[in-house]
Formats: structure tokens, sequence, C-alpha cells
């Protein structure tokens, strides 16, 4: 094995602490802080051009050079105990199982793998672990620039959370919502906008009739996937809906929900992600629903404890680009895999690829046997998210509870973080769809405007002045490729998917070989979740445990 901390070892500084974005955001989206007197300093250089060939040209350049945001200290960004600089080497360290990307999905699977006395490595293309959960601390609070919030039905995560040693806080909101529909804000007692009822309730009932229809397991199977499947939304909508709230209500849902604009997302997709995460009520529902609670530190603490205990230190800086049959075992040797990437190669028995479809076809399979990875070809979830840090929760003076709904972007919903009414005020902001992609072409200045100006409407001239404004652009995340998840093109479940079906065997299947695909995306439960994210690991793990123990290696290290 290669000493810990060789020659190749870049210790990881915390360079940018207190800084909320990345150098991955792209030209025109950086990150934003206001100065002290109130100005809005742009300090994220814009994103790289991508330069041609490389062993890890498939990913743009602050990619390669990583992301800071690790900050624990045993994370080895481009070295580590996995060794070498030598591609080629005759003779790399053995595993049993590699993880590829430490998001909640293969940090679930190194877990259990480990527990069950498995050597695992996992690797990992960014500088910091966690994937789509990021935390930033500002003023002694984590902001949560990506997945936060978790469910009463998240049993996973709210088990792994314990384990962990970690606490959840509530964010049931308190005061009156405000809705506004393009001619100014409207007070509104419930989460809801202020909408007919009857249609609203039409709506949604006609909604969760048609996604019980569906198996998530199999929403191919269900009796009007056909039909649903190639139907967008929005013609779904004109066609069916005759309401104009119901129209726009379900409008505002998919924003919400998918980060996509209703008429890029088939209806079977929606009503399978309705099947999945547990209906219309539950997945808008805040208190006893899919936002009841958040990780008091940060979700991202989640993935940082989990790596932290794993006795192989994760491979950070690392995007694995290829994966080749071993052709150095002889015995016992025979039938490995080696994975590969810029200064890596490690040799494993079994290999989870827990990364999502899009960065996941970017890794060429050379296996023979082994087809490409299924899942959704192509996303069109597009998502900014938001923080406004404020020296006190003041829009509560006036009773509000700090929740927005918005007919027109760019914020199209804005709830309350706030750790309690005594303490800083916390706004956290969404910009989805279509507008998301509009925002990231603004310059900051006039990012800036538009948000502040939104929200002095809302709230009045207070919310002018925050402490910070941060942002960060998802769509750009090269290691992610869309957002929340991805959301395939209309036609796409009925003819290539589902991307987990084992018995099918005309269809694509998450282990092929020695090979295991995990991730939020292919979990048939609470897809595009944290908690689908878990499973979907826990899964992968689970089919490597059941074919048995590992062989016994004359030359494991
Ligand atoms: C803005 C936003 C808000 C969200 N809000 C919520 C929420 O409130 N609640 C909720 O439940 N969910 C939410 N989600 C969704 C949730 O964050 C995701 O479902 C979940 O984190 C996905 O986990 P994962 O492990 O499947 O994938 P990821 O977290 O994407 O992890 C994949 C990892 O693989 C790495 N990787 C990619 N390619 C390679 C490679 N070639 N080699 C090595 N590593 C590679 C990536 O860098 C990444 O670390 C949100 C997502 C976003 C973006």
């Amino acid at each position: 094995m290669a000493p810990r901390g060789g020659a190749g070892r870049r210790r990881h500084r915390p360079r940018l602490r207190g800084v909320l974005l990345a150098h991955h955001e792209p030209a025109g989206l950086g990150g934003l802080r206001v100065g002290a007197a109130g100005r809005l300093r742009r300090w994220v250089p814009p994103r790289a051009a991508r330069p041609a060939g490389g062993p890890a040209a498939h990913l743009p350049g602050p990619a390669r050079r990583g992301v800071p945001g690790c900050r624990a200290d045993r994370y080895r960004p481009g070295a580590g105990p996995v060794t070498g600089d030598r591609p080629s080497a005759a003779d790399p360290v053995t595993v049993d199982v590699v993880v590829v990307g430490s998001g909640l999905a293969g940090l679930a699977a190194a877990t259990d793998l480990v527990a069950a006395g498995r050597r695992v490595q996992v690797v990992e293309a960014l500088d910091r672990v966690g994937g789509r959960t990021v935390s930033h601390h500002r003023y002694g609070q984590a902001l949560d620039a990506g997945g936060a919030y978790v469910g009463t039905r998240h049993t996973r995560v709210r088990d792994l959370a314990a384990r962990f040693g970690l606490t959840l806080t509530p964010t049931a909101a308190a005061g009156a919502t405000l809705v506004d529909l393009g001619a100014g804000p409207l007070r509104s007692d419930g989460t809801r906008p202020a909408f007919n009822a009857l249609a609203v309730g039409d709506l949604l009932d006609r909604l969760d009739d048609l996604a019980a229809t569906v198996p998530p397991a199999d929403p191919g199977a269900a009796p009007g996937a056909a039909g649903w499947d190639r139907l967008t939304v929005a013609a779904w909508a004109a066609r069916t809906l005759t309401h104009p709230d119901a129209r726009l209500l379900l409008d505002l849902l998919v924003r919400q929900m998918l980060a996509a604009d209703p008429a890029e997302v088939g209806l079977l997709h929606l009503l399978f992600y309705l099947a999945s995460g547990g209906g219309t009520h539950y997945l808008t529902a805040f208190a006893g629903g899919a936002q009841q609670d958040r990780f008091t530190g940060g979700a991202q603490s989640l993935a940082d404890r989990m790596a932290a205990a794993l006795p192989r230190p994760v491979r950070l800086g690392t995007p694995v680009t290829d994966l080749y049959p071993d052709q150095s075992g002889t015995g016992t040797g025979r039938g490995l895999v080696r994975v590969v990437g810029p200064g890596l190669v490690v040799r494993c028995a079994q290999v989870v690829v827990a990364v999502p479809p899009g960065p996941a076809t970017r890794i060429r399979l050379r296996l023979p046997g082994v087809s490409p990875p299924p899942g959704p070809p192509r996303t069109r979830g597009a998502a900014v998210k938001l923080h406004l840090v404020y020296e006190r929760p003041f829009w509560t003076d006036a009773g509000l509870s700090g929740w927005v709904t918005a007919g027109t972007g760019p914020l199209r919903y804005v709830v309350d973080d706030s750790a309690g009414r005594d303490g800083l005020g916390v706004l956290v902001g969404f910009v989805t769809g279509p507008d998301a992609r509009q925002y990231a072409a603004l310059s900051a200045a006039a990012r800036r405007a538009a948000v502040l100006d939104r929200l002095a409407g809302w709230f009045g001239p207070a919310a002018r002045t925050p402490l910070a404004l941060l942002d960060r652009d998802w769509q750009a995340e090269p290691t992610v490729e869309g957002c929340y998840a991805a959301v395939p093109e209309p036609g796409w479940w009925t003819t290539e998917g589902p991307p987990w079906s084992p018995a099918a065997p005309d269809r694509p299947v998450t282990t092929v070989g020695p090979v295991h695909w995990a991730g939020t995306e292919r979990s048939p439960l609470f897809y595009g979740h944290l908690e689908g994210a878990v499973r979907s690991g826990q899964e992968a793990a689970r089919r490597i445990l059941a074919a048995g123990p590992p062989a016994p290696r004359r030359d494991a290290r």
C-alpha cells in the first residue's frame, strides 16, 4: 500500500471557509457575497473552458482541480491509500468493493459493506463528500445548498442520523404565507395558495388516484402508462383540467417538486414520482410531511460522519473514468475489475457506481458483457437554491411565516430556515426550471437586483439588506447534471425504464456482472430524495453480500 500522506498527497486546506459557493459554478453564476456596505461581491472565478483530452477530460477544469468544501482532515484529496500515480500499475491495491461516488447512496453502501467485514474503497470526483448534500456554515448556522429536508417516512435517513449521532430540527412554519400570482402578494393562512377549494381538491384527488395505479417498481405496467408517458403534464392539464386554479396549482407543484416546466415532464413521470414519494399531500407538506425536519448541523454532516467512520479514507478529487477487466491476475486474482481514474488504479471484485445517471454514462465500461448503465439519460430538472441571511427574522413582526409561493420567476418559492425567532433570520429561495436557466444567464448585479426587488415587494425594505446572499446553481454541476433529480424525457419510462428492474431480461438492470448501480435515481421508493439515495446504496450492498463471502485473495492488502 502506498504510504498515506506520500509525495502525491494534497492536504485539504479550508481555503474558502465561510464561502458558500464552490469553484465549479459556471461563468455568470458565481457565488455572491454582500459586503459590510451592502455591496455584493463576486468571489467565484468563472468556469474554465474544458481542455480537450486528458484522463479526466469528461469533467470541466474546476472539477479536476477539486472543489473545496471538505472539512475533515481524514479525507485525502488526490492521494490516500489506494495508490498510485501509475494507471498501468502491474500490482495495484486490491479491495473487495470499490464504491464510486460519495453521496448518501455511495456512503450508505460502503457503511453496510464495511459493517459486514468487506474491504471497501470509496472514490469521489470532488474534493468533498456528500454529493447533492452540501452544507455551509455562516454566522454559526448551517445552510444547506442542496438536499435538506427529511420527511416523517424517510426512515432509513432517520436511522442513519440517529446512528451517527445527528439531530433533526423541525421545519414547521408559524404565521401567514404569501401568494403572489402576478398582482402582488396575498396573505394566506395555509401553506398552499388560497385557490378555489373544490378545484384544488379535485386536482389533488385526481393526481393521487392516477398515481395509485402506478406501481413504483414498474411504472410502465400501469394501465394507462403508454398514453401517459408521452403526454406532457402541461398537455394533460390543458386537456383535463377546466378550472384555471387547478391548472395554475399543477404548474406550481411541478416546478416545486421536480424543478421542471410541466411542458417538459411526462405525465407518467409525475405520477411515478407521486407514487414513489408518498402522494401529493405528503410530498408538499412540511409538518408531518416530506419536509418535516432538517439536519440541525446541515445535511452534509451525515455524509461527513459516514465517511469519517470508514476504515479507508475516501479518495477525493478523483473522477473514475474507466472500469477494465484486470489482466494481471493469475489464479485467485482472475475476474477482478480495475477501477481507473487520474492517478488511480484499484483492483476489486465488485464495483458500486453510485453516481447520477448523466455522469454515470461517462464512465467507460470496458468489461465484457457489461452494458452501459441504465438510467434516464437526459434530465430537465434545473434548480438554483439561494440563502439570504438577516440579522433577525423581521418578517415575523408582521405575522408572516416567511413562506412565499410565486406564479412568476425568478423566485418561485421562499421558506424560512431560521434556527429560531431570536437568532438570525434565514430565507431560502428556489429558482427552478426555465427560470433557473434564465437566472443563470444574468449578470451578478442583475441577479441580486431581481432577488432583492422581489423579496422587498413581499417583506418590505428590510429585505434589501441581508448580511449575506448566496446562491448555488445545480445546473452547472458536472458531477450531477440536473436537479433535484433526473427527470427523464416524456416516453422514456415505457421505452427504456425502469432503471432498476432485476427481473426483465430485456430491460436494463442495476446489477450486471460485478457492477452495481446505485443512487437516488435507482430507487423505486423515494426517487429523487435523500431517502431514495440511502435505500439504493443499501440495496446495492445487500446484493453484494447476498452473493456470498468474497473469494480469498492472496494479493489482498
Ligand atoms: C437544491 C437541491 C435541493 C434538494 N432538496 C432535497 C430535500 O430537501 N430533501 C430530499 O430528500 N432531497 C432533496 N434533494 C435531492 C437529494 O439531495 C438527492 O436525491 C440525494 O442527495 C442524491 O444522493 P446520491 O448519492 O444518489 O447522488 P449524489 O449526491 O449526486 O452523489 C453522487 C456522487 O458521485 C460523485 N461522482 C459523479 N461522477 C463521479 C465519477 N466519475 N467518479 C467519482 N465520483 C463521481 C459526485 O461528485 C457525487 O459526490 C435536493 C437536491 C438539490 C440539488
